[in-house]
């Protein structure tokens, strides 16, 4: 679904590569570029750290909402700030722009090692590793409901992330909508696994309280009961059928079992 020929808006969390891509994307398809961060330095006469200094996050944001507005005109490639989606206002500047907004998609572990070798974020010296992990919690979603694509950027070099938005540009209308699909169902997978590693996180205090209180790590009739509610919870979806639920449940707790028995050994 490119919406206009050549008018990309890049978001995602600070440390994506959306400066970097932006400016490969036009180099490799000889288009414009522009980033949001440099144009607001340009109009403040500022750097983004003076500007966070002299004006606080909340000026940083008027202006960071004024280029945005600006911009919408732009015929390029377009970077904007992690930040863009705290405003409700930016999310529907974007949602209605003409241009085609993709979500470049990484983890949280390789962004905040890149921004710490660069130091150049304010938000990142303010904040401790939870709080950014919190953060980045907090925007996914946003970033999620305005993109037209997720493209994903883990292990990738900036010229390969480049030269698949760059292939989009030629997709025909069917293989958009597929690939369009197929992002969807990436950023799915995605979140089920996001889901499954929070799921570990508890999964790691039961075995603390089982081993504080002397339980027995298998509980057979707590996992029949799992099961039974599960089936009954979703016995009017016709997708999510009973061996479903027995095969991924199956899945999640003989890797929760190994997860207790290893914390128990240690
Ligand atoms: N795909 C990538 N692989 C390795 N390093 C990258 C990648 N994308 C960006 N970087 C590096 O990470 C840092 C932050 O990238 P930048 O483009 O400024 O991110 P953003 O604009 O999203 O905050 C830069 O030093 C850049 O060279
Ligand atoms: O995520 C944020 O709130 C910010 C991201 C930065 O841009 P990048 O995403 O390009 O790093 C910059 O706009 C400012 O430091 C605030
Ligand atoms: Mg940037």
């Amino acid at each position: 679904m490119i919406k206009e020929p050549d008018t990309l808006m890049l978001i995602g969390f600070m440390g994506a590569g959306k400066t970097t891509v932006g400016k490969e994307i036009a180099r490799q398809h000889h288009s414009k570029f522009l980033d949001i961060d440099s144009e607001i330095e340009r109009v403040a006469g500022q750097t983004i750290s003076e500007i966070f200094e002299t004006r606080g996050e909340v000026g940083f944001r008027q202006l960071e909402t004024e280029v945005l507005n600006d911009v919408q005109t732009f015929n390029g490639i377009v970077a904007t700030g992690g930040g863009v989606v705290e405003r409700q206002e930016n999310l529907e500047v974007l949602q209605h722009s003409p241009a085609t907004v993709i979500y470049l998609h990484g983890n949280l572990e390789s962004t905040i090692g890149r921004l710490i070798l660069e130091g150049q974020r304010p938000l990142l010296q303010e904040k401790s590793t939870a709080e950014f992990f919190a953060l980045w919690q907090k925007r996914d979603p946003k970033y999620q409901q305005i993109a037209n694509f997720t493209v994903e950027t883990v292990g990738k070099k900036p010229s390969r992330i480049a030269a698949e938005i760059i292939a989009l540009f030629s997709a025909n209308q069917d293989e958009l909508a597929l690939l369009q699909l197929r992002s969807q169902i990436d950023a799915f997978d995605r979140q089920i696994f996001q889901t499954i590693a929070e799921r570990f996180q508890i999964v790691e205090d039961i075995a603390r309280y089982k081993e504080k209180f002397g339980i027995a790590t298998i509980q057979n009739n707590r996992m029949i009961q799992q099961r039974i509610a599960l089936k009954s919870d979703f016995s009017a979806n016709k997708d999510i059928t009973d061996d479903m639920i027995d095969n991924i449940m199956t899945i999640l707790m003989q890797a929760a079992i190994d997860k207790e028995v290893k914390q128990l050994n240690r």
